[in-house]
């Protein structure tokens, strides 16, 4: 493929591990430009990847041939409308904001955009992110294989063919880290008021929480099978599980995850 010059507008958390997963990935860092509204973490960026930076959003999309809007969503309009003009039908526009539509986009652009939208999650900051894509029409094969190579920097991809697919993928992945630490919370909190010492509690959880993860990933099985082997009939798992089921774990997980869909769809009204 093809190597591209990569501008990120607005180089946060989200764009700054992109940014950190190009590079150790091996794409030159000559070819890749952050802009951010604040100078430090810009400073941070260009001592760790040896990136091109600045605080001028114009010179670093107009020197791009693929433009990654890494700013939150109600900063958004602002940042496109200022760079609206540099959509000559060639340049590509990535977006990893929550919320912010295609049809905002085009609103904004003033016309068609090549654009891919995206969605990823917090563990794209330590390379175990998920993200899902969606490519609009203007879009082509090399745009689809040079976003599909962007993310795949910090992790896993997963392509939707509907936008209201991509609502679905923050539910079962953008959100969905805090989830997994809301419950991690909860069982640290159990085990400290067990007992254990805060650094024991914290591992203890961690260590069986990643575990469990990689038993997801190595083991070519349903989820449920996993979970009848820890389950001895009669035993401790089971009335723990009985404990969670009897609480109607399956419906308020379901309740929750239409909850963050419902939010999504609200969020792209309020713009
Ligand atoms: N956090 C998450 O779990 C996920 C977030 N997202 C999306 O990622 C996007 C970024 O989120 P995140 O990285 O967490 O947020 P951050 O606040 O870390 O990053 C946003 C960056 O944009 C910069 N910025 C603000 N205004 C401008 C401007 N006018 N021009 C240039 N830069 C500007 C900010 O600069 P300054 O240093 O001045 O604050 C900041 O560094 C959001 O749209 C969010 O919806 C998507 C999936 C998951
Ligand atoms: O909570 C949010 O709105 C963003 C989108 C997905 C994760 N964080």
């Amino acid at each position: 493929m093809e190597q591209k010059r990569i501008a990120f507008i607005g180089a946060g958390n989200m764009a700054g591990a992109i940014m950190g997963g190009l590079v150790a990935s091996g794409y030159p860092a000559e070819l890749i430009t952050a802009s951010n509204r604040s100078e430090g973490k810009l400073e941070t960026l260009a001592e760790e990847y040896g990136i091109h930076t600045t605080t001028d959003n114009l010179k670093a999309a107009d020197s791009a041939d693929v433009v990654v809007l890494g700013v939150k969503p109600n900063i958004m309009e602002k940042v496109v409308k200022e760079l609206a003009h540099l959509n000559d039908g060639k340049r590509l526009f990535i977006s990893i904001a929550a919320g912010v539509t295609l049809a905002h986009f085009e609103a904004w652009f003033g016309a068609a955009v090549p654009l891919i939208r995206t969605m990823p999650n917090t563990p794209s900051l330590v390379g175990l992110g998920m993200t899902g894509l969606y490519a609009s029409d203007s879009t082509n094969k090399d745009d689809k294989a040079i976003s599909d190579m962007l993310m795949r920097a910090v992790g896993k991809t997963a392509w939707v063919k509907t936008e209201a697919e991509l609502d679905h993928i923050i539910a079962v992945a953008g959100s969905a880290p805090a989830y997994f630490f809301l419950f991690m919370e909860a069982m640290e909190a159990k085990a400290i008021a067990l007992g254990f010492d805060a650094v024991t509690a914290r591992e203890l959880v961690q260590q069986t929480a990643s575990g469990a993860s990689e038993m997801v990933r190595m083991r070519d099985m349903p989820i449920r099978e996993l979970r009848r082997q820890v389950t001895s009939p009669g035993g401790t798992t089971a009335k723990a599980i009985e404990s969670f089921q009897g609480a109607g774990l399956d419906r308020l997980v379901s309740d929750a995850m239409d909850a963050a869909i419902q939010r999504a769809r609200e969020m792209a009204k309020e713009l």
